[in-house]
């Protein structure tokens, strides 16, 4: 059966007595508002590349199940999760409410960015510069230090949480200025929030943005992380973390989105993560819970267009910390909310769950991992679903969004729409 969609008609071919086809229009709704929520890191296994990530058999979901007793996720249970992955606690269902796929990755990246950015349809072919290996480089260093006034310590590839309890008493004690980086195009930088100061941190990290703009040191993202306390085991970072990304590198859905005059609006993350380009109101969370809430909010509110929600806490509190009971305790509490959600959305609402990449709580290290995410989608208006083909990459979901409001996919993008799948 094949159709093409041209505004909000669908143009169906169906097969008619004696072999022979004929064609019937078909009205199709086009859904007046789109919650597009991304489950930071919430992988469901392996690329075939993911080797050359150093990934070898990673798998975020197939791991936190094996890893605790009980797991409780009845809504995405019903939306057709156990289906799309084996879960030990979980059956598959008959039935699913929505359609589940799962998505590769095309573009070479691991990290939030490249995710969420391919998602809108940008395919980042050159991966972005790591400094994992030797730290950055001396001039950048010396420069920074001139610049801010600090002697810089660390300087290497170190976990957050890690580096404040090595070095954080003696950033307190001499004013010196910790710099780390992970396996992402990152560079974080960390301040005591009472003895540096929140305001001297930000102005640190735009002074380190300002610096890698040029090509040979240019990171994807610089990232304040303040943190309070005032000996080693009670440092505890703090909410107040703030990040300075680059622009995405071309225009993406959210900016056509945006000039053809709908909402486009961010929760959590995604302002930051898109350099605000594209948004049109936005909201920050302190937690995921909180962001779902934000989101159940929203539902209530009428607008027209997307929400682009990133819920970041799987990723930060428990993946790179490598705790999989905690992942799985947080994936419980986003079922509940999810639940709360799927109550008060509308027939011509439609709900996508998706991921930016890996972070498979049990392996090796405390970076990201090269995975395949999930794809789920549903609306109230549907009845039932099924499985869908695996996509070559994550833009089918900016693809799709962009059929919807039938606005033009930017140039050089790329996706396809499975709009006409969805019924
Ligand atoms: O170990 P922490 O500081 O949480 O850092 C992690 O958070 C960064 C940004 O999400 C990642 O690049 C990874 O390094
Ligand atoms: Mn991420
Ligand atoms: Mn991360």
């Amino acid at each position: 059966m094949k159709a093409k969609i041209s505004g909000n008609i669908v143009c169906r071919r169906v097969s008619a007595a004696k072999g022979q086809w004929k064609e019937v229009m078909i009205m199709k709704k086009a859904y007046r508002r789109i919650f597009t929520i991304v489950l930071d890191s919430f992988g469901v296994g392996a690329m075939e590349d993911s080797p050359q990530f150093g990934d070898v058999g990673v798998d975020t979901l197939g791991h936190i199940s094996e890893s605790v007793e009980e797991f409780k996720i009845p809504n995405l249970q019903k939306l057709g999760l156990a289906n799309l992955h084996p879960i030990r606690q979980v059956k598959s269902v008959e039935k699913p409410l929505g359609y589940y796929g799962k998505l590769r990755e095309a573009s070479r990246g691991k990290d939030t960015m490249t995710g969420h950015w391919e998602m809108m349809g940008l395919w980042t072919k050159k991966a972005f510069r790591t400094f994992t290996e030797h730290g950055f480089p001396p001039e950048l260093i010396q420069e920074l230090s001139r610049r801010t006034g600090r002697v810089i310590i660390g300087n290497k590839s170190a976990s957050g949480t890690q580096i404040i309890e090595e070095l954080g008493e003696e950033e307190i004690a001499t004013g010196h200025l910790i710099v780390y980086t992970s396996a992402d195009s990152v560079m974080q930088i960390c301040g005591n929030e009472e003895t540096m100061g929140l305001e001297n941190l930000y102005r640190y990290c735009e002074i380190a943005r300002e610096l890698t703009m040029k090509d040979e040191w240019k990171v994807g993202r610089v990232i304040a992380r303040p943190y309070v306390g005032k000996k080693k085991g009670e440092f505890r970072r703090t909410a107040n973390r703030h990040d300075y990304a680059l622009k995405p590198f071309g225009k993406t859905v959210l900016d056509t989105l945006k000039e053809a005059g709908y909402d486009v609006i961010s929760v959590g993350k995604i302002y930051d993560i898109f350099s605000g380009e594209g948004i049109t109101e936005f909201q920050k969370s302190q937690s995921s819970v909180q962001g779902m809430d934000q989101t159940i909010e929203l539902a209530g509110r009428d607008f027209h267009g997307l929400c682009f929600v990133n819920l970041v806490d799987f990723d930060v509190l428990w993946g790179h910390r490598r705790d999989p009971v905690g992942y799985a305790r947080e994936l419980e509490r986003f079922d509940v909310k999810l639940g709360e959600l799927m109550q008060v959305l509308r027939e011509d609402d439609l709900l996508i769950l998706t991921a930016d990449h890996g972070n498979d709580p049990t392996y090796s290290g405390t970076d990201h991992t090269r995975e395949k995410v999930p794809f789920l989608a549903w609306s109230p208006s549907m009845r039932g679903g099924e499985k869908l083909a695996e996509s070559e990459n994550f833009a089918v979901i900016g693809a799709t969004i962009a059929e919807n409001f039938q606005v033009e996919m930017p140039e050089g993008t790329i996706g396809t729409s499975i709009l006409n799948k969805l019924k």
